[in-house]
């Protein structure tokens, strides 16, 4: 598991040491310097010579970075310090010159900005350190200028002068390799947005610990991969964010032995699909069952319930005890509601839903509410309600809750506004998207575990039938504890995640396809796990 602490609980832990006069910069300075020639030595045969451009700003994250920058001049590498401040760290800034590097201050002449564009374009490696944790807002200044004049020139990033989030331009071939010094200059530290120019990182090397922006989208598709390097802090507490491993899963998975049965296991009960969208039915069950339910019974239309069967004949359409139910893929919300036949039948889904939500609301038992089951959310919900909207659901969601925000809101605040739904309804809220947000009570994961092929049609019925399995595997403790509902929401995320990583070829896969996957995924995820 990746956790993350706050920016503010991290300068608490670095607080003692630095009294007691731990040297946690020269920590830093080090393994970030390390970690930058291992990166060069996989890249290239000789790291002697390398063009090293150093981007350093006024506060430590310029102090980390110009120290590095000094342990690489004295390696051989040929170090640029760009000074984006009037004033920057006075140690690093005398130990990089002393070390022989080379400094360009751009703070007292912005016209030396395009020259940092061509130090840069010639680069092996960039050392972004403009700011770290003690940024506030967006970009600004020098450091903001030289970012964007950057990303114009064709590095990835976000400009931060468009409205848009993060670009992904793909790999640009012969561009430098980009380092964020603990986190990329700008992000939102602690919420992952991303509120102006931003260079997106090939690499980050965090000190003491992960930050929640690191993990948490927009700014999670910017950090590229994240290296946690320990100096010596002692973080108590619950992390702010945490991010599950296979490895996490793997322990928590409930495998079967001699004793076990269909209801030990878990009867997962799917009311997904109408006539118009019988697909979502046949999709949420197949994941139900490929994710190792006891049994699935599904509840709805008889001409849903045939295509399923015919799909999946261990499915049983008969009513009876359920200790997870699936509510809503397939079925279209209340607004959705016209004249024609079609959404008449698409209504009576939806009532086939409310009757089921109406029964299950008054036990305890785990529940996913998903597509026109997110319509159904009226009242407080217990933590064991999971909601699995997507962005533009997330907002209508929030709008029934008398929350004005727009889809784009959603997009660029994807924690905030989860969070919010949470408090409203009180359930569990797994945001879907490309890094899947799931907030519980007191509890946040962040989770970027699939491909970017997965973002296609089915996909979300799958993500609710693996959710309902595992939800069913362990509903007597998902009710005792009302973190945990959060957790296994992860969890399939991280499942449904890696089945499209197993499935792809490498190009499109298919919802079906990743149901497929799940039996598989699975095996492989037990190989993880620690031998008795
Ligand atoms: N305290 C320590 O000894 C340690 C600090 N560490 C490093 O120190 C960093 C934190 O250092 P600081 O507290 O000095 O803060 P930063 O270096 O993150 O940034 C603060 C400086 O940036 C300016 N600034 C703030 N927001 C800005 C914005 N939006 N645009 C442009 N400039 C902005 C401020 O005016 C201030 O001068 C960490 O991220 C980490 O890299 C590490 O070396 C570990 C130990
Ligand atoms: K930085």
């Amino acid at each position: 598991m990746i956790r993350a602490w706050s920016a503010t609980d991290v300068r608490a832990a670095e607080e003692p040491l630095l009294a007691a006069g731990v040297p946690l910069m020269e920590r830093a300075a080090f393994a970030l310097a390390t970690t930058v020639l291992a990166d060069l030595r996989a890249r290239r045969r000789s790291v002697r010579g390398a063009h090293v451009v150093v981007l350093a700003g006024a506060g430590n994250n310029g102090g980390d970075a110009l120290h590095a920058g000094a342990h690489l001049a004295r390696r051989g590498l040929a170090v640029v310090a760009v000074l984006a401040a009037e004033r920057v760290h006075d140690g690093g800034l005398a130990a990089l010159r002393a070390a022989g590097g080379r400094t360009v201050d751009v703070a007292s002449d912005a016209g030396r900005v395009r020259s940092v564009v061509h130090d840069v374009a010639g680069a092996d490696v960039v050392l972004d350190g403009l700011v770290g944790i003690g940024a506030c807002g967006p970009l600004r200044g020098t450091g903001g200028d030289v970012v964007r004049a950057l990303v114009a020139d064709g590095l990835p990033g976000v400009p931060g002068d468009a409205t848009g989030g993060p670009a992904d331009h793909g790999p640009v071939t012969g561009r430098p390799w980009v380092v964020a010094v603990d986190v990329p200059s700008g992000i939102g530290v602690d919420d992952g947005t991303v509120p102006g120019p931003v260079l997106r990182a090939d690499r980050t090397v965090t000190f003491g610990a992960a930050k929640p922006g690191l993990l948490l989208p927009p700014a999670a598709h910017l950090v590229g991969d994240i290296s946690v390097v320990d100096i010596g802090l002692h973080l108590a507490g619950a992390p702010a964010v945490r991010r599950l491993a296979a490895e996490d899963v793997a322990a928590a998975w409930p495998v079967p032995g001699p004793a076990d049965h269909k209801y030990t296991r878990g009867v997962v009960g799917v009311v997904a699909g109408t006539a118009t969208y019988p697909g979502a039915a046949v999709l949420a069950t197949t994941a139900a069952a490929r994710t190792g339910a006891g049994m699935v019974r599904y509840r709805g239309s008889d001409v849903v319930a045939r295509a399923v069967l015919a799909a999946r004949p261990e499915v049983v359409t008969a009513p009876g005890r359920v200790q997870s139910w699936v509510v809503g893929p397939g079925v279209p919300p209340a607004a959705d509601d016209a004249d024609d036949g079609q959404t008449a039948r698409g209504r009576a889904g939806l009532a086939a839903a409310r009757g089921e939500l109406a029964g299950l609301s008054r036990g305890p038992v785990p529940a996913v509410l998903d597509a026109g089951g997110l319509g159904l959310v009226e009242e407080r919900c217990p933590p064991w309600f999971v909601l699995t909207p997507h962005a533009g659901e997330l907002r209508t969601v929030l709008r029934r809750h008398g929350v004005d925000v727009h889809r784009a809101d959603v997009e660029a605040e994807p924690l905030r506004w989860t969070r919010r739904a949470h408090e409203l309804t009180g359930a569990t809220v797994l945001l879907k998207g490309a890094v899947t947000v799931v907030v519980g009570p007191g509890v946040v994961y962040a989770q970027a575990d699939a491909p970017a092929w997965l973002g296609t049609a089915g996909a979300g019925d799958v993500l609710a039938g693996i959710l309902g399995a595992m939800l069913a595997g362990r509903a007597a403790a998902v009710v005792a504890d009302p973190a945990l509902a959060a957790e296994v929401a992860a969890a399939a995320a991280l499942v449904h995640g890696l089945a499209a990583e197993r499935a792809t070829p490498g190009g499109p896969v298919t919802a079906l396809d990743v149901a497929d996957a799940v039996p598989g995924t699975v095996a492989d995820l037990l190989t993880l796990r620690a031998a008795p």
